[in-house]
């Protein structure tokens, strides 16, 4: 389980986030929707100790990210998935990654195999296209088979038979039992892929709810979050 309790990031004058608090449940995927600035990823990279908060604080499984001795093997994070050193192959990084976070190496053929990069494993990352990246970072969130996974935008860059993909992969992890945590501006995918909303703006909470009770009778998922955003401003 993720917990944000009270958390405020200030940039100088302004509040990325503010006095924002929520708790992401396993078993299911929670999308946490909010315009362009709203404060997604910063909150994220709070959770994951990327990052201080100005007050308030995140855990995971009731204790900070930083206090975990084996983090990969508790949560799995894709930030940002072009942050990988393009000289390295596909197998060669996940390799790394293992030996870094003092998880076996045994997972990583079947990992690749996973997202689609099995015949890729051996290509340097930096010749992968976004979507590849993506697939790599998925592929590297679950190396220590954790129980949570947070997922910053995972769908750019993705192709109709990728986010297909990706939304089944997801929809089992959770059916696992795990912690799915995944932003996203597709609110076309997000209504068919998350089960839980959580939606903020201006790094402020706006909603958190079950998607059957966020989304207005005979409205869409995106219409919906247009009047809520709409409304906070
Ligand atoms: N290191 C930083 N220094 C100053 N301001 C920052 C910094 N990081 C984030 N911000 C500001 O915090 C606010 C929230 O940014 P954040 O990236 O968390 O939003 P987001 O919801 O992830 O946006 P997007 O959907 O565009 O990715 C923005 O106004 C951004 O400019």
């Amino acid at each position: 389980m993720i917990e944000v309790i009270g958390l405020t990031r200030r940039f100088g004058r302004s509040a990325a986030v503010d006095d924002l608090s929520f708790t992401v449940a396993p078993g299911k995927i929670t999308g946490f929707l909010g315009p362009n600035g709203a404060g997604k990823t910063t909150t994220m990279r709070i959770i994951l100790g990327l990052d201080r908060p100005t007050s308030g604080r995140a855990t995971v499984n009731g204790v900070p990210y930083r206090t975990l001795a084996r983090p990969l093997t508790h949560v799995g994070a894709l930030l940002d998935a072009s942050a990988v050193q393009g000289g390295r192959r596909a197998e060669q990084h996940l390799r790394w990654l293992a030996r870094t976070n003092g998880i076996p190496s045994t997972r990583i053929g079947g990992l690749l195999e996973l997202v689609g990069l099995g015949e890729a494993g051996r290509q340097r990352v930096g010749a992968f296209s976004l979507g590849m990246k993506q697939r790599l970072g998925l592929a590297a969130t679950l190396l220590g088979d954790p129980e949570a996974l947070l997922l910053d935008e995972p769908l750019n860059g993705l192709d109709p038979e990728g986010i297909r993909w990706m939304r089944g992969l997801l929809k089992s992890l959770a059916a696992e039992g795990r912690t799915v945590l995944v932003s996203s501006h597709l609110m076309h995918e997000m209504a068919v892929t998350a089960d839980h909303l959580i939606v903020i703006g201006r790094g402020r909470l706006l909603a958190d709810t079950e998607m059957t009770r966020f989304v207005r009778p005979g409205r869409s998922l995106e219409d919906t979050f247009m009047d809520v955003i709409g409304s906070a401003s």
